[in-house]
């Protein structure tokens, strides 16, 4: 939220998307998410540039040489995913806000896709320890995130959100946190069907 916040126009352009497919008479239903196609790419690339668990473990089961390194067996392996998902070899711009490079229209094919998932994009971890919970997780943060931009309007203090972050034990979170007051865009409130 605070990264839409910081951005007007994707603020904008989120709520132009929920108008058009989802009107203005009732609230966003996890049936719209599959039309909600920019909506699900701003809530990826929140996770892209603040994932909530920023380090993935592993420990080698058994002994292996990788790229002319002897690993013995029982190593533990810390893979940061924050750090690769702010790589520059991974990502163009890699610290801008920019939801569109998850778009279909922005990627050069279908495989380019699944490449980025498994190698370079590490919100939910990855291969067979990867996080379960991923499709139940979209689902939630989508549904909520999107009736946050349909019904409200933000105000903060200042002109931007600080959005240093400070790390917990494995997880991430704002150094300072988010305040903002919430203003109901619509004096009719909106109902569910
Ligand atoms: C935005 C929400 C969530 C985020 C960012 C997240 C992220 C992660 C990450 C990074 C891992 C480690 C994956 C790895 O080591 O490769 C993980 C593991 C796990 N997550 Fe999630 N998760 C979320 C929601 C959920 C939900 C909703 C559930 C269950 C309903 C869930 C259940 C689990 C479980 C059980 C594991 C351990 C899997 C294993 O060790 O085999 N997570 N999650």
């Amino acid at each position: 939220m605070a990264e839409i916040m910081n951005n007007s126009l994707i603020l904008e352009r989120l709520r132009e998307e929920i108008d058009s497919v989802v009107g203005k008479t009732r609230l966003i239903q996890e049936t719209d998410l599959p039309n909600l196609l920019y909506l699900q790419a701003t809530v990826k690339e929140g996770l892209r540039l603040h994932p909530t668990i920023p380090l993935v473990l592993r420990t080698f089961q058994d002994g292996c040489t990788i790229g002319g390194f002897s690993i013995p067996k029982k190593t533990k392996l810390v893979v940061n995913g924050y750090a690769i998902m702010r790589d520059p070899d991974n990502w163009e711009d890699p610290l801008e806000f920019k939801p569109e490079r998850f778009l279909a229209s922005s990627r050069s094919s279908q495989k380019d896709a699944i490449k980025e998932e498994v190698l370079k994009y590490l919100s939910f971890g990855s291969g067979r320890r990867g996080c379960p919970g991923v499709n139940l997780a979209y689902v939630s943060v989508e549904t909520a995130i999107g009736v946050m931009v349909q019904c409200f309007d933000w105000k903060i203090d200042g002109h931007k959100i600080n959005m240093n972050e400070v790390a917990g034990k494995g997880t991430l979170s704002m150094a300072h946190p988010l305040k903002c007051t919430l203003v109901p865009r619509s004096v009719t409130p909106l109902t569910s069907k």
